[in-house]
């Protein structure tokens, strides 16, 4: 299998936890991060993004080692939550960001943003401002955000934790269709397993910093194999 994650003994110490990571993530995949509160499933994403640093082991991203590279170089991009968006920025403002931090867009970069937009539904929406859009919109403009940067890697912290169960559902929807044309990994945390289930391919699951399990989606409900 093509790999498009791997962690060979990865670790750390937060707080008087620590954290131990072995995982491989075939690339194309769709995984549901799972695992209980405090377990360690942003933690793993804060290592793969390169927001902490490790003290054991190696990270892998499509075969390379990223000790020496920073979390912009990464080939990944993090959707949030909370999906922070720039308040005083419009939106086409906010999704550039993703082609060029430093705004600096050519022709063929103002097509990509406004093709992200569309994409995710938002066309016609590149003067509005963050704070007149509603949730699911927000969610929408970050998506985009992460279509424009081309990352191989996506990784999704609770991406849909604001949003109702439709529009949940919907996002969902928007999320595997995504996934489906461009091809990318994704790794999503969730603590919905109906959620898991419709959208990912594979799980692994998070305990006590370390990785516990991990499998196909139909094997997600399966009694803990030690
Ligand atoms: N920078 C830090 N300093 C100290 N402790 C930390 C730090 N980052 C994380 N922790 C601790 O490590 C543990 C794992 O945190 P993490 O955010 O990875 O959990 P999680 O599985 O994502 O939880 P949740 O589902 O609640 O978001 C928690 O107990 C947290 O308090």
């Amino acid at each position: 299998m093509t790999e498009a994650i791997r962690l060979g003994g990865v670790g750390l110490t937060l707080g008087g936890h620590r954290f131990l990571f072995d995982l491989a993530v075939p690339a194309g995949s769709f995984t549901a991060v799972t695992g209980p509160s405090g377990s360690g499933k942003s933690t793993l994403f804060n290592i793969i993004a390169g927001f902490e640093t490790t003290d054991a082991g190696r990270v892998l991203l499509g075969g390379q080692d990223m000790e020496t590279v920073l979390p912009g170089k990464r080939p990944v991009s993090l959707v949030f939550q909370d999906n922070n968006l720039f308040a005083h920025l419009d939106l086409f403002t906010n999704v550039a960001l993703g082609v060029s931090p430093s705004l600096r867009l050519d022709a063929a970069g103002r097509v990509l943003v406004s093709e992200a937009l569309s994409r995710v539904g938002l066309a016609g929406f590149e003067k509005r401002m963050p704070a007149t859009l509603s949730g699911g919109e927000r969610q929408r403009a970050a998506f985009a955000r992460a279509l424009v940067r081309k990352r191989p890697i996506i990784l999704l912290d609770e991406p849909f934790a604001a949003l109702d169960p439709e529009l949940r559902h919907q996002m969902g929807g928007l999320l595997a269709a995504l996934h489906r044309d461009e091809g990318f990994t994704v790794l999503m945390i969730t603590h919905d397993p109906d959620e898991a289930r419709r959208l990912a391919d594979r799980f692994v699951l998070i305990e006590g910093g370390r990785v516990v399990r991990e499998g196909e989606i139909a094997d997600l409900r399966a009694p803990r194999v030690r």
